[in-house]
């Protein structure tokens, strides 16, 4: 006969936290989210920590460098998409982990034998004043001068003189040479009064440019996640299929964070994925998705150094309605905690928990941590700010943005045209939709963080393991859930009034 558990599975939507005494120095500036990532044995440190317990999740419509770098900066970790070709999957890992702040690869770029015309096309098209002049054009050619919109004048000039007979040719530009520090360079753009510096090797080849304008900017990331070199911490996803391949080029290109990225990590495929890794390389790696207690230890056995949770909770699944498993977030997230505690209990050693998807309001990650996940997993949300990697569109008056699932057709193709694999899925795991476009990711995350600070000031609570410790959480019912929105009232923002 089946199992039956006993209790229903239940959501997030369904707890609320209950205060404890907030004492004098309980104030979100006393608050630290630093948080493991990786296993560690009692009494020690783990070797890779979160600033922030936030992850981005592993999806094209979410994490690729751009966002990894955004969300590095602001001390969180995005694992790279793994729906691509291995090759470009450990590019992007090497763009991250090659980025310095401050230091711009040129993504305007001329040979000296363009036009006056196409400088201004190029402007029109990438919005950037400053044209690098290089010899083949590339970003990283041989530098032969720089054009702004100082060298020329669109009322005097031909459309078509060539750009060697107005670009600042390289015997008159300052430059810094590789290698240079990001105050090093802004001194010579000081005293230089430069708008923008070129950075070239010693082959006065182009490496980087410095903008005058980004100065301030570098400066607003107190929190940012660095390796032991100062560079980026990155993560990407894998697949229980081609990781004889990917992890090696992963490795090679500089990854940190490794995370097998399934719907269902409760299979041979992940132990011995697992076990490869860790025999081979030196690196972290993640486990899952599970949603209980026997999948819990099953990877953990493996070897994994965290174990991600959650079946069909995102908002893009459609996994619960085509295949029927899966199981409520909250609950899942409850009976893996029981599980990692038993096991520290038992052996000493502590595994951090990952709560991946259904996070809807901001108080979903407070809640989540308070029952015990170390961090969280987030797509929708990211999905919304300006680094995510698609296209912002104007519907219906609003802003959207594209954001699709990864086991929808759109996501899936890619292995149509890296493998010659299958042409179409035999049904679809997530939808193709639009999300309300939000702005900037330091914006709505510093919201978000405040929001969760000020929350656990509620609860007494100065870190994430004194929350996990001290939390009490409460078990709402239909009718309260009512009472915890507005109600009985006339919402302004819906209504429009006649004057007279
Ligand atoms: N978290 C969630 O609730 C869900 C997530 N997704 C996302 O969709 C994407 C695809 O997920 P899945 O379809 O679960 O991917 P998957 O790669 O784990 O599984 C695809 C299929 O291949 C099989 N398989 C895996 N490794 C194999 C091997 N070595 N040899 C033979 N067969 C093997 C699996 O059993 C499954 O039938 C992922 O990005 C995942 O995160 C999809 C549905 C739900
Ligand atoms: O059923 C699914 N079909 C899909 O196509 C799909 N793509 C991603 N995911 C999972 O959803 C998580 C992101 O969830 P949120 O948007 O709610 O943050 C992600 O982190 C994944 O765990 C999918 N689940
Ligand atoms: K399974």
């Amino acid at each position: 006969m089946a199992y039956y558990y006993e209790e229903a599975s239940r959501t997030f939507s369904e707890y609320l936290l209950v205060p404890n005494l907030t004492t004098k120095q309980c104030t979100p500036a006393n608050v630290d989210l630093k948080t493991p990532i990786s296993k560690f044995k009692r009494d020690e440190q783990p070797e890779i920590e979160l600033n922030i317990p936030f992850t981005s999740a592993v999806m094209q419509a979410v994490s690729d460098d751009r966002m990894a770098v955004a969300l590095a900066q602001n001390g969180g970790l995005a694992f790279l998409f793994g729906s691509q070709s291995i090759e470009s999957q450990a590019e992007m890992v090497r763009k991250v982990k090659g980025y310095k702040a401050g230091f711009v690869v040129s993504r305007s770029n001329l040979t000296p034998d363009h036009t006056l015309q196409d400088v201004l096309d190029l402007k029109e098209l990438n919005g950037h004043s400053t044209v690098a002049v290089t010899e083949d054009g590339t970003p990283t050619g041989k530098l032969l001068g720089i054009v702004t919109s100082r060298d020329y004048r669109i009322s005097r000039d031909k459309l078509d003189k060539p750009v060697r007979e107005f670009m600042t040719p390289f015997s008159s530009l300052i430059y810094g040479k590789a290698g240079l520090s990001l105050k090093e360079a802004n001194d010579l753009i000081w005293e230089h009064k430069l708008n923008t510096l070129p950075v070239i090797d010693e082959n006065q080849r182009l490496t980087h440019l410095v903008f005058r304008k980004d100065y301030d900017r570098n400066k607003e990331y107190p929190n940012e996640l660095l390796d032991g070199n100062k560079r980026y911490r990155v993560g990407a996803g894998i697949n229980t299929k081609d990781y004889l391949n990917r992890v090696p080029a992963l490795v090679e290109a500089g990854v940190d964070v490794l995370v097998i990225d399934s719907s269902d990590g409760y299979s041979e495929w992940q132990a011995d994925t697992v076990k490869y890794v860790k025999e081979n390389f030196n690196v972290k790696i993640g486990a899952g998705n599970v949603v209980d207690r026997e999948g819990f230890l099953y990877l953990v056995q493996s070897g994994a150094d965290f174990i991600k949770v959650g079946i069909g909770g995102g908002s893009i699944c459609i996994t619960r309605e085509q295949k029927g498993i899966g199981r409520g977030q909250a609950s899942a997230v409850q009976e893996v905690v029981k599980a990692r505690d038993e096991y520290f209990e038992e052996t000493g050693v502590y595994i951090p928990i990952c709560s991946d998807g259904g996070i809807v309001h901001d108080y979903h990650v407070t809640l989540a941590l308070a029952m015990g996940a170390d961090f969280v997993m987030l797509g929708r949300y990211f999905a919304r700010f300006d680094e995510s990697p698609t296209k912002k569109l104007k519907v219906g008056g609003n802003f959207v943005k594209e954001y699709w699932g990864e086991g929808s057709n759109r996501a899936r193709n890619w292995e149509r045209y890296d493998t010659g694999g299958k042409q179409t899925l035999l049904f679809e795991e997530g939808v193709d939709s639009y999300v309300p476009y939000a702005g900037s990711l330091k914006e709505n995350l510093d919201k978000t963080l405040g929001k969760i600070k000020s929350t656990m000031c509620n609860c007494g609570s100065l870190s994430i393991a004194e929350l996990q410790r001290k939390a009490r959480i409460t078990l709402v019912s239909a009718t309260s859930l009512v009472e915890g929105g507005a109600h009985d009232v006339i919402l302004k923002e819906n209504t429009s009034f006649s004057a007279d």
